[in-house]
């Protein structure tokens, strides 16, 4: 009934070249593919492994990332197959921003044909600098696009005590803000106990947006349009600090024009 259509996708970079081999599929009888990115050390292995229901990915206190590389996994819950893609963390002090930031880009070549959701994970705390600046490098990575597939996962459910999450997330205006650019998805887990309903609940709120989204999920032609936006973006900063370059040995050379002049 449906035809597959393989695309082949290269991401590449200064330092790695993948090729993908991606493709249309079923999408109501497909995997759902899920892909966890964040900053170094928030939970994302450790919310990986609640969603699959098992060990499944390493996931420890560290002062440096646990995740160097990309990993899938996937378990059945329900009739559903979920497979999981566990990202190496942002803001390592092991590796350059640039390097994670490759490193993650290949977790598109093991969600292929294309993910069901990003999965934003955070921590409940703080909204920091540095947390905005996260949210800001993924969705500058993955495309305005990927906003629809987006959802924001907080973990330390354990320090909630009591407070809804949604009291928390209002607290602040900058989360408020980005948790509206998901269209307000949001969830959160205490992965320090195995409970099957907030599993359960996440799993609703994924089915919900996948149905919203028509069982689509994003493909490998938003990424290029989201890489071809970073390149224009980084070509128009090179100009304009060429022009700047340009203007202030313009001025320099002025400068020292008149101070030969009035000798
Ligand atoms: N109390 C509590 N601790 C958590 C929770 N989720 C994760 N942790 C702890 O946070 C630490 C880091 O968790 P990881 O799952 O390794 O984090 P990560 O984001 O995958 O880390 P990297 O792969 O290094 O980027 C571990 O000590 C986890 O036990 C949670 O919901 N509650």
């Amino acid at each position: 009934m449906f035809g597959k259509k393989n695309v082949h996708i290269y991401i590449k970079s200064k330092k790695y070249q993948y090729l993908c081999v991606t493709g249309e599929e079923d999408h109501h009888q497909g995997t759902w593919r899920l892909i966890l990115v964040g900053k170094t050390g928030v939970g994302k292995s450790a919310t990986g492994n609640t969603i699959l229901g098992r060990k499944e990915f390493e996931s420890q206190l560290s002062p440096s990332s646990v995740t160097a590389q990309c990993q899938k996994a996937e378990a059945t819950i329900g009739h559903r197959n979920i497979a999981v893609i566990d990202t190496p963390g942002l803001f390592d002090t092991n590796y350059t921003q640039e390097e994670i930031v490759d490193r993650i880009k290949y977790c598109i070549c093991l969600s292929a044909p294309g993910p069901h959701a990003f999965v934003i994970c955070l921590q409940l705390g703080r909204f920091t600098k540095e947390e905005q600046e996260t949210v800001k490098i993924i969705q500058r990575i993955f495309g305005e696009e990927a906003a629809r597939y987006t959802i924001v996962l907080f973990t330390r459910g354990d320090d909630l005590e009591g407070f809804t999450l949604e009291s928390f997330i209002k607290k602040d205006k900058a989360l408020s803000e980005f948790v509206k650019t998901c269209d307000n998805r949001h969830h959160v887990f205490n992965n320090k106990i195995t409970d099957q309903k907030q599993r359960d609940e996440f799993i609703k709120k994924i089915n919900k947006m996948i149905q919203n989204n028509g069982g689509r999920f994003y493909t490998a032609e938003m990424f290029r349009v989201a890489e071809e936006a970073i390149k224009k973006e980084e070509e128009r900063l090179l100009k304009e600090s060429k022009e700047q370059d340009k203007e202030k040995i313009r001025r320099e050379a002025e400068k020292s024009i008149k101070s030969m002049n009035n000798i």
